[in-house]
């Protein structure tokens, strides 16, 4: 399968408020034809911006960006033609029923009105529309507000379609029933490109990852692939103080060993094969030394701990890390 997408150094800067941020620092990625490409990564890594300049609705700074072979700076009126965008805020004209809203966008891609209206028919079907295709579209719900982004991403029938957060604030059904949808849209053939700081969706729905972290790509592969980097299990102990002579004492015995700093304690992440086994043997070593652990757990490796092997922090510190300001960009463009 050939690539669709190649980025190659792709850089790109803010300024806001007197300062400049650096959201892109020399990002790689690329995507094959017919995969689902999850970008991953916590709030502010650089997902958005990514996705905008590979849809051409922001520029690079720097980068060679082909997208369906077409340069997104030189070629961007053909990238537009050969791709869908569903954004994070959509594009429904709440004001206007479901229908209204596909009709208007298949016209504006130009097809005829028979056209469109054949068009619209057929992805009411597909995507199951009908129940509330005819209600005005500021009274669906989370999901089914979601269906008609995502039909309104589909009316010129793309190869290649791009969505961003798919389903944030959506309910677990809600959820699983967009996420059959992308896979039942990736079955006919359909490349999709989605951002996400969910680990599931990352994880359930994406056949390759990009990890994205402080604007660059800190790992790439399938979720298999990449948990496969860490060999073994992870045991997390609680521990109240003694952390640093914990560290020192479990780390001859270990493949692996990580200190948590957080508020109220500090954990100790130790990656071992065959977990179960082992566990008794090191909780006696800090035992004899005088060391309390207070919690315990023992887990297979999620993306999370390849998150934290490669950054250094769990992903959940990161999405803490997020400026007040996060999420108004628009005010600031
Ligand atoms: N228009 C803008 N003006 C100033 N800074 C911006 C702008 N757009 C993005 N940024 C900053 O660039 C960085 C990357 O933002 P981006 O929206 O790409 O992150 P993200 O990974 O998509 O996050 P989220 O998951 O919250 O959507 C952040 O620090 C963000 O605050």
């Amino acid at each position: 399968m050939h690539d669709v997408i190649e980025v190659e150094n792709l850089s790109k800067s803010f300024q806001s408020r007197g300062k400049q941020v650096e959201a892109l620092r020399g990002l790689h990625m690329r995507v094959k034809e017919g995969e689902i490409f999850g970008l991953l990564g916590p709030n502010g890594a650089g997902k958005t911006t990514t996705l905008r300049i590979l849809t051409t609705l922001l520029s690079p700074d720097e980068g060679r960006i082909l997208v369906a072979g077409f340069n997104v700076v030189r070629e961007s009126h053909r990238v537009r033609a050969a791709i869908g965008f569903i954004s994070q805020k959509g594009g429904t004209d709440s004001l206007s029923s479901g229908r209204e809203n596909l009709l208007l966008q298949a016209r504006l891609y130009g097809l005829s009105y028979g056209a469109a209206r054949k068009r619209v028919a057929e992805l009411i079907d597909t995507l199951d529309l009908a129940p509330f295709i005819d209600r005005l579209a500021i009274t669906y719900s989370g999901g089914q507000r979601r269906k008609l982004d995502l039909a309104l991403g589909l009316v010129h029938k793309p190869g290649l379609l791009f969505l961003d957060e798919p389903t944030p604030g959506l309910d677990p059904q809600s959820r699983a029933a967009l996420w059959e949808e992308v896979r039942s849209l990736h079955a006919a053939g359909t490349t999709i490109v989605l951002t996400t700081h969910y680990l599931d969706e990352a994880d359930h729905l994406c056949s390759r990852l990009a990890i994205v972290n402080a604007g660059v790509v800190v790992a790439e592969g399938s979720p298999a692939q990449l948990k496969q980097q860490i060999v073994g299990d992870v045991v997390t102990l609680g521990l109240s103080s003694a952390a640093r002579q914990a560290e020192h004492l479990l780390r001859p015995h270990v493949r692996e060993l990580r200190l948590i700093s957080e508020a109220e304690a500090e954990k100790l992440q130790v990656y071992v094969e065959n977990g179960e086994e082992r566990l008794p043997a090191l909780l006696q070593l800090l035992n004899s030394a005088g060391i309390a652990v207070h919690t315990i757990s023992l887990s297979r490796p999620s993306l999370d701990d390849v998150f934290l092997r490669q950054t250094g922090f769990s992903f959940k510190d990161a999405e803490k890390q997020t400026p007040l300001w996060e999420g108004n960009h628009e005010a600031i463009l």
